[in-house]
């Protein structure tokens, strides 16, 4: 039997703190997390819970301030300025703004031929245009491009080579469901290809195209929703637990029905089937 591949990334009990005007703050504790590679994974949160931190230091972009995360199987604390720079040009990146992750003086087909030769690999540009519905605009440079353009340019873009891991802050937001659907294809091509994908959003659609679900909630995962399978909810110490919004519609008085049988707690809407 052959054992199963490391995962990619592999975080345990990361903290990330940005500075306040009151003192530090926790924008990420306590995070255990695997990513693989040929998976896809989206961060759902409120505005504010550290989706765009995670990201960060996810993407190596950023160093955590506590806990160990770990790159293909390397402790990123053992790591040489030179080497996470190797590392990170195998990253691909879509930031929340699109216009971040691009080459301010280059057109369409530059963006993805210079990733490409960057990888070292032989994409071919037109085609990552094509996939995002950009056939028609090779030639445009960044200030030429729309806002959703822009967003489909940097999938584009970042998910040449393939990159050994993808990362993207919300690539759906600006765009209709046509161009959605283009670079959720993208994403998903990118993961078949080899590459671990992780993206944040609000978007049903994108959250409906991934493996798994993660909610984030003040710095904390609270949650995790596999496609088809069952969901994991943190439970605090006082019982409390976080239900996702499809579930939460169950009890729309805030009230539930709890039963605990054979190792098991079953909760219901009260009156149902009885
Ligand atoms: N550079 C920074 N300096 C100080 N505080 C920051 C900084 N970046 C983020 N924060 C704070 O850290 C917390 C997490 O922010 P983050 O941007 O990661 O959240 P988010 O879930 O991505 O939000 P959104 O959905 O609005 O993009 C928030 O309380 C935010 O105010």
């Amino acid at each position: 039997m052959t054992a199963p591949e490391p995962a990619l990334l592999d975080a345990r009990d990361l903290l990330q703190l940005h500075a306040s005007g009151t003192g530090p703050v926790q924008a990420l504790r306590g995070i255990d997390l695997e990513v693989r590679r040929g998976t896809v994974t989206a961060v759902t949160g409120p505005s504010g819970s550290g989706k765009s931190t995670l990201l960060a230091v996810l993407a190596l972009r950023e160093r955590p301030a506590g806990g160990e995360l770990r790159y293909d199987g390397r402790l990123l604390s053992g790591l040489g300025r030179r080497e996470l720079q190797r590392l990170r040009r195998r990253v691909g990146w879509v930031a929340q703004r699109p216009a971040h992750s691009l080459f301010p003086q280059l057109a369409a087909h530059e963006q993805v031929a210079e990733v490409a030769r960057l990888r070292g690999a032989d994409d071919d540009p037109g085609q990552a245009l094509a996939d995002v519905g950009l056939e028609g605009r090779a030639g445009a440079r960044l200030h030429e491009l729309s806002g959703g353009e822009q967003q489909r340019l940097a999938v584009a873009a970042a998910t040449t080579g393939p990159p050994d891991l993808l990362v993207a802050d919300e690539p759906t937001a600006e765009l209709d469901d046509a161009s959605a659907g283009l670079v959720l294809r993208r994403l998903r091509a990118c993961a078949l290809r080899g590459a671990a994908v992780v993206l944040t959003t609000h978007d049903a659609r994108a959250t409906a195209s991934a493996d798994r679900v993660l909610a984030l909630r003040h710095g904390v995962l609270s949650g995790e929703h596999r496609a088809g399978g069952p969901r994991t909810a943190a439970v605090d110490g006082q019982g409390r637990v976080q239900l996702p919004p499809d579930a939460l519609g169950l009890f729309p008085d805030g009230r539930a029905v709890l039963e605990v049988h054979g190792g098991r707690v079953v909760l219901s809407p009260p009156g149902e089937g009885r």
